[in-house]
């Protein structure tokens, strides 16, 4: 089986509220650009609910089954269930990664963390990599905490080095090269890849940097 860390160095996140074109299109030009990971994150203004959103997930889970991709949910821990999936990803106001990791036991557990001390807080066992942001500014995230700069990287990588990191927040194709060399395993994009025109060629540009 794959590790973690070898599999978010392109993590791409989206819901249908952040895409410029159709979410299923989206996703299938991403991957065809060769993103490594995918997190549903269906949240925030004019994002699906209910069943809508059940069907969203369903199809862009299927799709990631097809390409052999990690099929992450954000914070909804009740459809994560429902869909039986790979990972789950949680930040600090989210359900505690303790009662996470009962819950989902054989998943991939994600923690968001901005602080060199929240990464200190949690050990390996408990989770499986680091969602380290928003590095710069975002007005993807509408309650996204100040930005922290590609230093807070290396400030976790020093402090829990065993717990693979991906940076999120901000990020384009032109900040890859210093996020790799912070020591980040990876890095976590939703707009610069859902908001293009060309989904997949904007893929495409992050994977040229990355590998
Ligand atoms: C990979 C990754 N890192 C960080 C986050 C942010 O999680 P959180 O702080 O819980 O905020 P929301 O995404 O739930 O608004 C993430 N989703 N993924
Ligand atoms: C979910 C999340 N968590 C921290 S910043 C952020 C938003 C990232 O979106 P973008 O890549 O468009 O800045
Ligand atoms: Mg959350």
């Amino acid at each position: 089986m794959t590790k973690i860390k070898d599999q978010l160095g392109l993590y791409f996140i989206m819901g249908s509220q952040n895409c410029l074109h159709d979410p299923i299109w989206t996703l299938e030009e991403a991957i065809q650009g060769g993103i490594t990971c995918f997190q549903f994150r269906e949240k925030g203004t004019g994002s699906f609910q209910g069943q809508e959103k059940l069907e969203l997930a369903k199809a862009l889970q299927s799709l990631c089954q097809k390409n052999k991709l990690p099929f992450i949910v954000n914070d909804d821990l009740d459809l994560a269930d429902q869909l039986g999936v790979d990972g789950v990803h949680v930040g600090q106001d989210d359900e505690h990664i303790s009662i996470v990791r009962k819950a989902f036991p054989k998943a991939i557990l994600g923690l968001s963390v901005s602080r060199a001390d929240e990464g200190l807080a949690v050990s390996e066992t408990e989770v499986d990599y680091l969602g380290i942001g928003p590095i710069y500014s975002t007005s993807t995230k509408e309650d996204a905490k100040h930005a922290i700069g590609p230093e807070a990287v290396r400030l976790l990588q020093q402090a829990v080095p065993a717990i693979p990191r991906v940076a999120i927040g901000g990020i384009n194709q032109e900040h890859v090269t210093e996020l790799m060399q912070s020591g980040a395993d990876g890095v976590a994009v939703i707009s610069a890849i859902s908001q293009a025109n060309d989904p997949r060629s904007a893929a495409r540009a992050f994977v040229s940097k990355l590998f």
